[in-house]
């Protein structure tokens, strides 16, 4: 917006103040274009100035001054009522304009008067700024002057800069009006003021928009946008409405199916009516409050539901009129000036043919209905009605901080209006090859859709674009850190095709063949290319970020050992950090059974375990032996991160049931860099290509996912993330058969007779619990450790076990021990075993509450039987008849990756990743990951394209300015 000069005159000695300060008020109000507002409502002189101004603008503020002159000699009475009025109209206080104190008392109020309102300033006054500019709006206001007002669903800008009150009302009508677009006009004196112009309308070609101002449509501030007062400014500032970004983000939460109007008209129904104005009226009720009422006359036929007759013949039609009351109302003085009440009166016309939709409400005489929101469509000629009464989706804003949904939607059209077409920092060809619509188009799809197919386009564009630039960000990043093109190029074409970067067996490590050989199995199909695509990746200098992902009990555990292997080889360390103490010592057992059986190696890598209950004295020898080099694969619990953990030259630290840490705990071990002391223990001749840039380099990360996390949510989650899925299962492995019960008498009376069954042929039964004592919240929960008794009287014959939680570490060690050996042949258990926990002879599980768990948590469960060459089974036992549904989808599938959707389906990513991982998710205000996971896919194609096209996006300014506008988002380990 324009600048506004003022210049105060200096008042005659013989005014008094009251006169001086009304003067001056009135000369800025002048000069600032109000005096053609409503401001001056139905005063005596307030009509003088209507007709001053309509017969000489330019000598408006002289004549004005003259009046002003006249009533400082008036009589007092005269002078206060003329004030207050002035004031009342000014949206001034009394005493700001009136008061009749000592000099000093005046000047004081004077100083406290301009600092009130800043754009008085003193004296012979310099230029003072209303508005302020900033190099944005001002580019982006040419671009907006040049935009063609094309849409016309929202009323037309009315002449003169009157406030719109079917754009901006009620809500709005405790708002000061300020200026659509700043004209500069001259005044007689000479002077310049602002007066107030409709937006012009200017035709101009899209190629002939300055696109790069375009562009930066977007970041503008609110401020920046034309039509809206400083206060409305303001308040959408302060409401989080900072950019017109923010303001177009603000989508509507739904939108309501609007139906042609019929014959039977229920109260409270989104309807679109084509009619006739009848009458528009704008009263003044009272000298603050204000409403205008339009009444629309409206035919509508179809056939009468309660005839009898059914038949379709076109004479059956009958018609029917309605007359719709559309009401807006506008509170404080200043809209209770007559000129503005005519002003929107005229608005509307009687006989304009219009379109209006909105909520009806009906009203006590036959067929007449009220519209408090509503849209309102002026019509050229009733052909068009046709056309405009098509059935459009009406969009429901939510409100926000206080702001109206109505006033909201009213803003929201308004930027519309004014949206630059060629504002897209997305490359056409994405746009092209992707389907998707232009972010104008979007933008005014999702606001203002003709259709819902409309909508959901835009939906999916605006999807995309959260997707992509999370994406593009992560993948940029990636790319800034590599040195070379050709590094750049690698990594590009490594993400493009992952299958593609593998290393043949024949060039693994000495350490890891021998490792396969002592298997007791061989490795499936999928764990051998899962292994080979990990060793590529330990072979490269670049850190690698790899998910490894599998059904429960596929073979995680080998694939890791054998990374491992890699870089102990290579002479460097491992670190294998598992959730639970239990499954460290697992591991831990099972690595070094199989490092016992190797076979042909002269010098065994030298394995350590450290958990929290590791004692003081042997933990303090470990982390002298991480230090030295003396311990080359270390398998613990967090302790591996503790701060005081030194590695001397650590290169891969394994995260296993990675969503059991937080993503800063994961990321932890990027801060243990391995240094240039490459030590070599195992004297193994296997190297990698160590050269001095890969040295001082974090270590590889292979994060081991048991509850396999579906493709989009690891992409949202990590972006640059590489996945790598074990895809099939062991042989011999015979399917878990899952059976579901209700938790009633017959319901556990079958339960207790399968056990027996299993338990008689050799079985081993985990009984799972939601809790480990009964609580009187939750009587109904079945409780591990008051089950007991009842489960060792239940069968006699047979020894049972307590398994949870508070137990210490020693005593749960024992208790698993003595189930998996045989000593005990049930296990009563809370969720603890929920991961890792391998007893391949365990045969059945039985798991009590089992709506209580998530899906993917059963499967997590249900997996820890079925892993030896026993047939196993799982019963899932639901408290209601209710509860059986969801459990049902676990009785037909088996597959993990499919659950898991479900389970993302059913209760969102926060559920399924737990609170440390879900809280690292990027919010995204549109997309739902549940459902619109497919089109993360397709946005890390098209950022994958865009940087293969330009690495540093120099080839995309426009995008590479959008990607330093958005929150830079972190990545894995930050
Ligand atoms: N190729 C294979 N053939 C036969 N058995 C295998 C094979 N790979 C692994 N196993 C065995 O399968 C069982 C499960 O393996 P592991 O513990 O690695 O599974 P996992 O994928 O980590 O599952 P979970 O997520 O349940 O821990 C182990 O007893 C392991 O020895």
């Amino acid at each position: 917006m324009a600048a506004v000069t003022l210049s105060l005159v200096q008042p005659p000695c013989s005014m008094c103040f009251a006169g001086r300060r009304l003067r001056s008020v009135i000369v800025i109000q002048a000069q600032r274009g109000n005096w053609s507002k409503m401001r001056f409502s139905n005063l005596f002189f307030s009509s003088k100035v209507w007709k001053i101004t309509y017969r000489s603008k330019h000598s408006f503020p002289d004549n004005l001054l003259e009046q002003v002159e006249k009533c400082a000699n008036a009589r007092l009475e005269t002078q206060s009522k003329l004030i207050s009025k002035v004031a009342a109209l000014m949206e001034y206080d009394d005493d700001d304009v009136f008061d009749q104190k000592s000099d000093k008392q005046v000047k004081e109020e004077l100083e406290s008067a301009c600092k009130r309102f800043p754009a008085i300033s003193l004296g012979y006054s310099r230029p003072v700024e209303l508005y302020s500019r900033n190099r944005f709006s001002e580019e982006a206001n040419r671009s907006i002057l040049k935009t063609p007002n094309e849409n016309s669903f929202l009323p037309t800008p009315m002449p003169v800069g009157w406030l719109d009150p079917d754009s901006l009302s009620g809500t709005l009508s405790s708002f000061s009006p300020e200026p659509l677009m700043n004209v500069r006009e001259e005044i007689s004196d000479g002077s310049s003021f602002t007066v107030q112009t409709a937006t012009p309308e200017v035709e101009t070609t899209p190629e002939e928009e300055d696109s790069a101002s375009a562009q930066l449509f977007l970041s503008c501030t609110i401020g920046s946008m034309p039509g809206l007062s400083k206060r409305q400014s303001y308040q959408l500032d302060t409401c989080g409405f900072h950019t017109m970004r923010k303001l177009l983000h603000h989508f509507p939460r739904t939108y309501v199916d609007l139906q042609n109007a019929h014959l039977d008209i229920e109260d409270g129904q989104y309807l679109i009516f084509v009619g006739k104005i009848v009458s528009s009226k704008a009263v003044r009720a009272s000298s603050s409050f204000s409403f205008l009422e339009v009444i629309v006359s409206c035919e509508v036929t179809g056939r009468d539901q309660t005839q009898e007759n059914l038949s379709c013949s076109a004479d059956d039609k009958v018609g029917k009129t309605f007359y719709l009351h559309l009401k807006r109302f506008f509170r404080g003085a200043r809209f209770t000036w007559q000129p503005f009440l005519n002003s929107i009166q005229e608005k509307h016309r009687p006989g304009d043919f219009v379109c209006v939709s909105g909520k009806v409400k009906a009203l006590r005489a036959e067929n007449h209905f009220e519209m408090k929101e509503y849209n309102i469509d002026v019509l050229r000629d009733e052909d068009e009605s046709s056309l405009s009464a098509q059935v459009r989706p009406y969009p429901i804003y939510p409100a926000k901080g206080g702001l109206s949904p109505k006033f909201l939607s009213d803003v929201i059209s308004r930027a519309l209006r004014i949206l630059p077409t060629n504002m897209d920092p997305l490359p056409k060809e994405i746009t092209t090859i992707f389907g998707l619509p232009s972010l104008h188009d979007a933008y005014i799809g999702i606001h203002e859709p003709k259709n819902l197919d409309e909508a959901d386009l835009a939906r999916k564009r605006l999807i995309f674009d959260e997707f992509f630039y999370l994406q593009l960000s992560r993948l940029y990043q990636m790319l800034q850190g590599l040195g070379t093109k050709l590094e750049k190029d690698v990594l590009l074409e490594k993400f493009k095709n992952p299958v593609l970067n593998s290393v043949y067996i024949e060039d693994w490590s000495t350490l890891s063949k021998s490792l396969v050989k002592a298997l007791p199995y061989s490795l499936t199909p999928s764990q051998l290319s899962a292994a080979s695509e990990i060793i590529w990746d330990l072979k490269r200098p670049i850190p690698m970020n790899r998910l490894l992902q599998g059904d429960v009990g596929c073979g995680k555990t080998v694939v890791a050992f054998l990374a491992c292997m890699e870089v102990v080889a290579s002479g460097y360390q491992a670190a294998f950090m598992a959730p639970t103490e239990l499954l460290a010592i697992q591991h831990y057992e099972q690595l070094r059974d199989l490092l016992e059986k190797m076979e042909g190696v002269s010098s065994k890598p030298t394995i350590g375990l450290l958990t929290g209950s590791t004692p003081t004295k042997q933990s303090r020898m470990i982390r002298q032996d991480l230090q030295s080099g003396a311990i080359s694969i270390i398998i613990g619990t967090h302790s591996l991160i503790a701060e005081k953990i030194e590695y001397s030259a650590l290169r891969i630290a394994i995260v296993d049931e990675q969503q059991r840490f937080g993503v800063i705990q994961r990321g932890k071990f990027n801060s243990k860099l391995y240094g240039a002391s490459v030590i070599s223990k195992t004297g193994s001749s296997d190297s990698d290509d160590t050269t001095k840039a890969d040295l001082n380099m974090a270590p590889h990360v292979l994060a081991m996912s048991a509850t396999p996390i579906p493709r989009s949510l690891a992409l949202a989650l990590y972006g640059d993330i590489s996945l790598t899925q074990i895809t099939d299962m062991p042989v011999g492995r015979i399917p878990v058969e899952t059976h579901i019960f209700e938790g009633n008498e017959t319901g556990f009376k079958e339960v207790y007779s399968m056990m027996l069954k299993d338990l008689e042929s050799g079985g081993r039964v985990y009984l799972v619990y939601p809790v480990i004592e009964q609580s009187e919240q939750l009587p109904q929960l079945r409780a591990a450790s008051a089950d007991l008794e009842v489960i060792s009287q239940k069968f006699p014959n047979y020894s049972c076990g307590l398994l949870h939680g508070r137990m210490k570490s020693d005593d749960k060690e024992e208790a698993l021990r003595k189930f998996r050996s045989g000593e005990t042949q049930i296990l009563l258990s809370t969720q603890v075993i929920e991961i890792g926990v391998d007893v391949p002879d365990a045969s059945m599980m039985v798991v009590m509450n089992a709506e209580r768990f998530g899906i993917a948590q059963l499967h997590q469960l249900r997996g820890r039987v079925g892993r030896g060459t026993r047939k196993s089974k799982c019963l899932l036992i639901g408290s209601t008849a209710n509860s059986l549904k969801r459990l049902n989808m676990l009785g037909k599938s088996s597959d993990g990756f499919y659950l898991a959707n479900i389970d993302l389906l059913l209760r969102g990513p926060g559920d399924l990743l737990g609170k440390k991982q879900s809280g690292h998710l990027p919010e995204f205000p549109v997309a739902r990951l549940e459902m619109d996971g497919n089109m993360l896919q397709e946005a890390h194609i098209a950022a994958l394209k865009v940087l293969g096209d330009s690495h540093d996006l120099e080839k995309f300014p426009a995008l590479r300015a959008e990607l330093s506008m958005r929150q830079p988002l972190c990545l894995l380990g930050d």
